[in-house]
Parts: C-alpha cells; structure tokens; sequence
C-alpha cells in the first residue's frame, strides 16, 4: 500500500479509538510496518488534528525522518515488529478498564474463551517503566513474545495484528475482557477460568474461523 494510504489509515484508526472509548486526548499512539522501518503517530497532537503530513517514518535504525517527531513510544513499536514478524500494525492505549487491571499488575486470565485472541489463555501485563524508555520496550519485547497484546503496569495496553483494523479490533476485545474481569473480581476471587485444554481447542478453531463455512 502506498505511503498516504497509510497515514490515512492510521489516521483513521486514531479516531476510532477515541469514538470507541478507548482513549482520550493525546494519550496512544499507532503504527504500521513499513519499508524496514515504520509509519507512526506524532508525539503530542491531538488525534482530531491530525493530518497525513504529521505521520513519520521511522527507518530499520530508529531513525526518523527529518523535521518530524515520532511518538515517545517508537521504541516499543519498533519491538513489537521485531518480535512478532506476523504483526504489520502495533496500537497502543490507556483504556480505563485495560489500565486498572494494569493497576492492579495482573495478567487478564482465561475468565472468557475470547482471551484466546491474544494467542493464548492469558494476556500478560508487562512490568512498569517510565513511558518513552528502552527499559519499557525491554519489557514490552518479553510480554509480546507469546501473545498479540499485553497490559503496561500503571500505563494501559499493547495490541498486535496483521493489520489495522485487526489491531484495533483486539485492543477493543482486550478492554472488553478487562471491563468483564474487573466486574467479577469483586464478586469471586480466584475467579472462575477456563483450562489451557479448552483454550488449546479455540486457538485451533481461530485458525480457521470465518475462513470457510463450518461443518
Ligand atoms: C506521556 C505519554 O502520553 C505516554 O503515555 C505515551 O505512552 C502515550 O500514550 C502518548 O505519547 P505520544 O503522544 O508521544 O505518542
Ligand atoms: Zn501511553
């Protein structure tokens, strides 16, 4: 895809994020992989200003393109792409719910059989660094090992996809399963969750999901 294509998506994605209730202000931030290297969001601008020219490429270096800057966080897309060659799109939020199971620096565990599109029977939660930092994105490399998104202690949350719109997609299904873990914990702790078994069987079913009609 072209470069403007791109930007605009990404643009696009930004706004989504907002309208869905996942962010606010100038908190996240979006990428796609591209050439070596990444298109990403601008530090600091509000997603309802921004335009195509604002989006930066990112080299295989870490090095921006000049007379731009790119979000504080290019180090941990640029880590999500390294350690996850399936991963073409990397968004990154502080949804309310994502971030006060952060809070409470746990991993989401298996309470629904959807936690297994994240690639596996839980969604972890990455240790706390100060934004921006290589020791976060340290962090973020280890968490984005086995899954396709994970928590940020005290931060808010981490999806990958192949594309875009499935990013986003798994970022609003990561905040749903944080809003449903936080509604029962008050109720029943250990909560209630599904074997590695069970969650081996709807990996297996997700290789194949909406790709045929099933049998
Ligand atoms: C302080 C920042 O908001 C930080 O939380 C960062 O992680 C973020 O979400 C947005 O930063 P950028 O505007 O630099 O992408
Ligand atoms: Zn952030």
């Amino acid at each position: 895809m072209a470069r403007d294509s791109f930007a605009r998506e990404i643009i696009h994605t930004c706004l989504e994020m907002t309208r869905l209730g996942l962010n606010q202000g100038t908190a996240g931030n979006v990428s796609v992989r591209y050439q070596d290297g990444m298109l990403i969001t601008p530090t600091g601008i509000p997603y309802e200003n921004l335009t195509e020219s604002h989006i930066v490429y990112i080299d295989g270096d870490g090095k921006p393109e000049a007379g731009k800057l790119p979000s504080s966080e290019w180090r941990f897309h640029q880590v999500a792409y390294h350690t996850r060659p399936d991963a073409n799109a990397v968004v990154h939020n502080h949804a309310v719910n994502c971030t006060a199971v952060s809070i409470l620096n746990r991993p989401i565990p298996a309470i629904h059989y959807m936690i297994a599109a994240a690639g596996g029977s839980s969604i972890p939660c990455a240790p706390y660094a100060t934004f921006g930092t290589k020791k976060l994105s340290e962090y973020v490399a280890v968490a984005l090992k086995n899954r396709k998104a994970t928590l940020l202690q005290h931060h808010g949350m981490i999806a990958c996809e192949v594309n875009l719109q499935k990013a986003l997609w798994l970022a609003h299904e990561v905040e749903v399963l944080a809003e449903l873990y936080l509604s029962i914990l008050p109720i029943v702790e250990p909560v209630p969750v599904l074997s590695d078994e069970e969650i081996a069987i709807v990996l297996e079913r997700f290789k194949t999901y909406g790709l045929r009609v099933e049998e």
